[in-house]
């Protein structure tokens, strides 16, 4: 069997033994709610949305349609897991080109698992002088090994077991973020 061949089994092995942990339209719903949230928390402000790539894309995008204020959009990318199913140091790949001095930052992401990353960004933001920085992430991995005890982003769509997760953004081994729910890739 040819290198590509044992990969899409792989793959379609993955998905085929995945448990849902949320369908697509639980996700839908969650991130509906959660748009009001963010909606009334930033009215009368002009914040800038800064999608944490590539795992935040696909929930900014569901969830920026919902927002009714207006928005300004960037990204920027960091990633600590590069591909991989456990992480290391946060490494910085594309910086956001909006200033950020003064401006209300939401930082926009698929998941908070230890936290690692949320704080570097968040960090970062504060260092280029924002006037506020809050999080919002799709999905809140439960578990004790936050980067701080008792971490939450200012906004959370859904909280998910301890498992390592795939789907509405998140990768697994950097296939399969085009899934419409949030799928536990079953342990052997
Ligand atoms: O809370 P943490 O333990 O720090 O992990 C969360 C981060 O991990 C994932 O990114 P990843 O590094 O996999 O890059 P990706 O977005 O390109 O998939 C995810 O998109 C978050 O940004
Ligand atoms: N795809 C994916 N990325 C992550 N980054 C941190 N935790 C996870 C996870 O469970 N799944």
């Amino acid at each position: 069997m040819s290198i590509a061949e044992e990969l899409q089994q792989e793959l379609m092995r993955v998905r085929r033994e995945a448990i849902e942990l949320h369908s697509a339209d639980q996700v839908q719903e969650a991130i509906a709610k959660l748009a009001f949230a963010v909606t009334e928390a930033y009215s009368g402000k002009v914040p800038v949305m800064l999608t944490v790539m590539n795992g935040g894309m696909i929930f900014a995008a569901e969830l920026v349609k919902r927002l009714d204020i207006p928005l300004e959009m960037d990204y920027l990318h960091a990633s600590r897991y590069l591909g991989e199913t456990s992480g290391g140091d946060v490494e910085w790949i594309v910086t956001p080109n909006a200033s950020l001095a003064g401006r209300d930052v939401l930082i926009v992401d698929d998941i908070l698992d230890v936290g690692t990353t949320l704080l570097s960004i968040i960090d970062a933001c504060k260092a280029q002088g924002a006037a506020s920085v809050k999080t919002c992430v799709l999905v809140d991995k439960q578990h004790d090994r936050k980067a701080k005890p008792g971490l939450k982003a200012d906004f959370t769509a859904l909280d998910a077991a301890d498992y390592y997760l795939f789907g509405m953004g998140m990768d697994y081994k950097g296939f399969w973020r085009n899934a419409p729910g949030i799928y536990a890739v079953k342990e052997h």
